[in-house]
């Protein structure tokens, strides 16, 4: 037997485009094996005159997307909108109506998720949001799934598809980074605002919804400090290669447990030097790789695609396989929203530093700064000094210490006679 379920589709821009093209591909396919037959019967877009894919019957479309939430014929809403607005009152009437929702909305989720996960709790119906973190990879689900009895004490990864692309093409092809971003926004990988991506504020909402299911704890992307790799130039990347390391934007959430048994948490989004026998130095393009660590498990990594359409595409199709499954059988899988996270001050988080300074090439400034470090606890594991007769350029590889005891240390240094300027500090990852 086979059952029908009737898919509305919200937004058919550069991810619903090919979310709408897979269903059509892939629908005899998945009648075959799942028994479930996914007809498309409506989708909503802000201008419905604009011309669309001849794979799509151009009846569907239609400029009122509360008209396709709201239809009798509407099983299941799929939001390939984006941003907060109308996105979230959009699913939230979706979820009254008693409907499971499928979306890929990292921003929504990531700031939003608990009051949308309450939402879907007390209607009964699945909210699944597999493809907004780390596109391609099924990583959620195990989250939720095979690892709910775990105990995570750490998620890292590289989880911006676009920040990663630009990195290698600027590290390996000498793509400036405006290049760089324009060939990523060619392939369909950045956000409808790129800004976003560069900034880290994607990666950002990514990190939150990740540490939020993995330690059962509520994290919205405001707790997230943020950076991205604006900024970072070629100089970054020589030096780098030199020290053999690669740059990429890394996102970490750590649980910190007390002798109490209580668990603060950080969470952070930043550029960093990593060195080249990493297994995520190995990680280029847009791919994408998560090491999430548990008690008995140890550690187990993602990897895959973590942007593009087609990407996104196969994530959604298969949240919403799980929902039509769901909604056949008179179920839904709950999302579990944990207390509040205790957040630990970034200026206590440790790590070991990669600090570029331009100094003037006076007898003893070098140890003039390393006495500086070395006061504030900063030890250093590494100098180079390059330069000519009146300037030089000195790189410190750091020993691990506190954000804010190198803080402190680049302050007094700022201070310092002959220190022109620190040009660049970057956490190294190991
Ligand atoms: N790019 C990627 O690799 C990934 C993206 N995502 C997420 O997917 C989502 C969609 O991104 P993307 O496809 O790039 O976005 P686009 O900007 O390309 O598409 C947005 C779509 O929404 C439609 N739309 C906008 N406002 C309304 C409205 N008020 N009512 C109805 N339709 C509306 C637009 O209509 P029109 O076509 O008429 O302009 C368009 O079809 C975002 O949440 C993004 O974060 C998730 C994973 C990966
Ligand atoms: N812009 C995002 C798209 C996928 O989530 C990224 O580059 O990772």
């Amino acid at each position: 037997m086979v059952d029908h379920i009737r898919i509305g589709l919200l937004g058919c821009g550069t991810v619903g485009e090919a979310f709408a093209e897979l269903l059509v591909e892939r629908r005899a396919a998945i009648e075959d094996a799942a028994g479930i037959s996914l007809d498309l019967v409506r989708i909503a877009v802000r201008d419905p005159d604009k011309p669309r894919s001849p794979r799509l019957d151009p009846e569907l479309f239609t400029g009122d997307a509360l008209e396709v939430v709201k239809a009798q014929d509407v099983d299941i809403v799929v939001e390939l909108i984006g941003g907060t607005t109308p996105a979230g009152e959009l699913i939230t009437t979706a979820l009254n109506a008693g409907k499971p929702v499928v979306t890929a909305n990292k921003q929504l989720i990531g700031s939003a998720g608990p009051e949308l996960f309450a939402v879907a709790d007390r209607a009964g119906v699945d909210l699944f949001f597999e493809a907004a973190a780390v596109a391609a990879v099924p990583i959620l689900r195990p989250i939720r799934e095979s690892l709910l009895g775990e105990d995570v004490t750490r998620v890292a990864g590289i989880v911006n598809g676009t920040t990663n692309y630009m990195l290698t093409r600027m590290m390996s092809d000498g793509l400036s980074f405006d290049e760089a971003l324009a060939n990523a926004q060619e392939l369909g990988l950045a956000e409808p605002d790129a800004t976003a991506d560069v900034q880290g504020d994607d990666a950002a909402s990514k990190l939150a919804i990740l540490a939020s299911l993995a330690f059962n704890q509520s994290v919205v992307a405001d707790d997230v400090t943020r950076e991205g790799i604006v900024g970072l130039d070629t100089e970054d990347f020589r030096l780098a290669a030199q020290f053999g390391f690669d740059i990429k934007l890394l996102a970490v959430a750590e649980r910190f447990t007390d002798d109490a048994g209580g668990g603060e948490i950080g969470v952070q989004v930043f550029p960093a030097l990593i060195e080249r026998d990493h297994p995520l130095a190995s990680v280029r393009d847009s791919f994408n790789a998560v090491f999430i660590t548990t008690s008995a498990a140890g550690e187990l990594m993602f990897y895959g695609r973590g942007a593009g359409p087609r990407p996104s595409a196969s994530s959604i199709l298969g949240d919403v396989l799980a929902a039509a499954d769901h909604l056949r059988r008179g179920t839904h899988r709950r999302v579990p929203v944990g207390p509040r996270a205790v957040l630990r001050s970034t200026q206590e988080l440790t790590h070991s530093y990669y600090v570029r300074t331009e100094v003037d090439e006076a007898p003893g400034v070098l140890s003039q700064v390393t006495g500086v470090f070395g006061r504030h606890g900063v030890s250093i594991r590494k100098a180079d000094q390059q330069g000519s007769e009146s300037q030089a350029r000195v790189v410190f590889i750091t020993f691990p210490a506190t954000e804010r005891a190198l803080g402190d240390a680049l302050g007094e240094l700022k201070g310092l006679g002959h220190v022109r300027h620190v040009s660049r500090v970057l956490r190294i990852y190991s």
